[in-house]
Formats: structure tokens, sequence, C-alpha cells
């Protein structure tokens, strides 16, 4: 193993201790070429389809990455803001909001964010955490529900920087918040505000992003985490039985993805007589494709085309103050231990510092 040269720790250096925030990652454009580049990291990356690579990189590279860049990009196009795209516009807001909140409650962190495929990349801003004296580093993924595709391939990208570095930074993985009382109760004040304005749906449809079904035979706790997320949002909003439904959304590929799939369900309830739905996406921390797109457009056309008569889409929790304050206190939980709330003292540092060259240039 080779390691890389790097600015080492100073003694006597301030500890001071950092949070990376990490969402999946965006195109950098809505073109074809930025699609083509942000889909073979995502889409070669072996936690998120699991098959041999001899098998894979075939149908990849000389299949998907000539027919989606131009579909997606087109998409993309749809939602795409003067900002930027929206995971990025929702991400970033969010870390800017967890460091002025959590320097309100009065711990000295840095916090940045990081996207585990594309820019800002995990390792580019972990090297800033350091450049700038952390020697704590808690990692923060955008996730609620762990799943091996999404939070332990964002540990990889954090374990992989971790092994070309020659002085580790202690180091904490939030693995998952999603029965969070925090996060349900944002979830389920954001449904509420919703209906106090418009009533209440037939049906509140409850989408997560899929995963092949085979996860969930192999172990990955993803669906459990999904339900018991919808289950306790509808203890919270006093729902049961039919008033609410989970469902799966955006299949990629043929085989069988994690079940009842989202727009084929919304067919069904329009087909059914259910004439209103109101959908939300739990398991998004912030508005993307998947929501904006995927659900607001695509399911929307479906639902209304099978004869279902209003769609609400209920947005994502983005920059909603409740969950900004939740995100704080889970940040907060994980930091326990860690001397957040004592100032780093740069003149206590410098001094040492002397002191430690002092002593080394007298031997
Ligand atoms: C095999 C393919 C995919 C798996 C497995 C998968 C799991 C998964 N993804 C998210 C969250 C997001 N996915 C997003 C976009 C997206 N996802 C896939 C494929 C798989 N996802 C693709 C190809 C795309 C890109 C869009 C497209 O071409 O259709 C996004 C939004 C990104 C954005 O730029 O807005 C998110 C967020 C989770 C949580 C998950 C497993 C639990
Ligand atoms: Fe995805
Ligand atoms: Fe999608």
């Amino acid at each position: 193993m080779t390691m890389r040269a790097e600015p080492p720790y100073t003694h006597g250096q301030a500890a001071r201790t950092g949070i990376l925030w990490v969402n999946l990652g965006t195109p950098a454009a809505p073109t074809s070429s930025a699609l083509r580049r942000y889909l073979a990291q995502f889409l070669g990356d072996p936690r998120v389809v699991e098959l041999p690579r001899a098998l894979w990189w075939p149908i990849l590279h000389g299949i998907i990455l000539n027919v989606r860049p131009a579909k997606s990009a087109a998409k993309y196009a749809t939602i795409w803001t003067p900002e930027g795209s929206p995971l990025k516009v929702w991400t970033e807001r969010q870390a800017k909001y967890l460091q002025g909140m959590l320097g309100e409650r009065g711990h000295h962190v840095i916090v940045r964010w990081a996207m585990r495929y594309g820019e800002p990349s995990v390792a580019r801003e972990l090297d800033a955490l350091k450049a700038a004296g952390c020697t704590r580093i808690l990692i923060l993924p955008a996730y609620p529900q762990y799943c091996a595709a999404t939070t332990a391939s964002v540990f990889d990208a954090v374990y992989a920087w971790a092994g070309r570095a020659r002085w580790v930074p202690e180091l904490r993985f939030v693995n998952h918040y999603h029965d969070d009382p925090g996060y349900i109760g944002a979830l389920a004040a954001r449904v509420r505000a919703h209906w106090a304005q418009h009533g209440q749906p037939q049906r509140l449809v409850m989408s997560f992003h899929g995963m092949p079904a085979h996860t969930l035979q192999r172990g990955d706790p993803y669906h459990c985490e999904c339900h018991k997320t919808a289950r306790l949002l509808a203890e919270a909003l006093g729902i049961e039985g039919e008033q609410y439904t989970v469902t799966f959304q955006s299949r990629f590929g043929k085989a069988k993805w994690l079940e009842p799939y989202t727009e084929p369900t919304l067919v069904q309830l329009a087909r059914q007589g259910v004439e209103r739905v109101d959908v939300i996406c739990p398991g998004f921390t912030g508005d993307c494709i998947e929501t904006l797109e995927e659900i607001d457009q695509e399911a929307r056309a479906a639902f209304l085309g099978a004869g279902g008569r209003a769609f609400h889409y209920i947005p994502c929790l983005n920059d909603d103050a409740a969950w900004l304050r939740a995100l704080t206190d889970i940040a907060e939980q994980h930091l326990a231990g860690w001397p957040t709330r004592t100032a780093p003292d740069a003149a206590a540092g410098a001094a040492s510092r002397q002191r430690a060259l002092a002593l080394g240039a007298a031997q």
C-alpha cells in the first residue's frame, strides 16, 4: 500500500471535530456527457449492482451507458434549478443549517458535505476536514434507512480514504435514524400541515426507493427499516389499515425488486375508485429527480391517467425547521463524549507547538 504524503496534524494543534454530511451524488449538468460520467461511477459501484464484474461491465458500458444518459438528462432538465441539481442544493443547504444550529447550541464543529458519486467527493471533503485540524470526524449519511447500496457504500468511500492516510482521525459512523422520534415527528408535522390546508386523502402512499428483492433475503435491513418508518409515521398521524400504503419506486432493470411498486399501485388505486391520494417519500431527506420527476410528474400522470381525480405530492423534509432540529439532535447524540463544547484554544496550541519544536531542537 502506498500512503500519500500529507500535511500532518501539528503537535499541539487545537483538536477539532468535523461532521461530513454525505448524500448520493448527482450529475454536474443535465447533459448526456455529465450523466454518462455520473452513471458510470454510480452503477459501477459493486454495492449498487451486485453482479460479477465480468457479467455487468459489458452490459453497463455496452448498453446502459449508451442509452440511459440521454433519456435521464432530459428528465433532469425538467427539475434543474438556477443553483443546479435539487439534490445538491438541498444537501448543501442542510449542511449549512446543521453547522449553524450546532453552533447555536455551543458546539465547535466544522460541518462539510460530500457526494458519494461525483463532486465534492468524500475523499476531497475528508482531506479538507483534516486540513482544518479535525482529529475526530463523524460520518453522517443523508439516508435515514440503512441500506448496503447507500449507507455502506458511503462507509466504503471513507475506509478507502482512511486506508491511504498516514494519520487517521478518530471516525464515527451514523448507521441509520429511520425510527428517530424527531425525524418521524418532522415527517408527521409536514403531512398534518398539508392536511390542515387541503383536507385528508383517501389514501396516503409512502413511497421509498426500491432495491432488488434478493437483498432482503440476503439480510439487508433496508426493507424492514422502511416499514418501521412507515408504521411510526402512521401512528404519529393516527392512521391505520387502508388509510396508508407502503410502496417502492425507481425499479431498475428486469429483476424482481421490493414490492409493491409505486406506480402500478397508484394505477390500481385509481382503477379501484380511489379519487385522491397524497404521496410522501420519507426515505429521501431532500427532493431530487426520484421525487420531483418520477413521483410528482410520472406517477402523477399515471394516477390521473388511470382515472384518479387528485394527486398531492408532499415535498421532502428539505429545509423544514423541525427536521433540521432533529438532524442537529441526531448529530449531537453521536458527538457525545467528544469535547465539542470546548473551544479549540489556538493560543495554547501554538505555545505547545513551540515547546515541542524547542524540545526537538534541543535533542
Ligand atoms: C441498481 C440500481 C440502483 C439501486 C440499487 C439504487 C438504490 C438506491 N438509490 C437511492 C437514492 C437515490 N437514487 C437516485 C437516483 C438513481 N438511482 C438509480 C439506480 C439505483 N438506485 C439511478 C440510475 C438513478 C439516477 C437517475 C436515473 O437515471 O434514473 C437518487 C437521486 C439522484 C439525483 O441526482 O437527484 C437518490 C437520492 C437509495 C436510497 C437507494 C437504496 C435504498
Ligand atoms: Fe437510486
Ligand atoms: Fe427514477
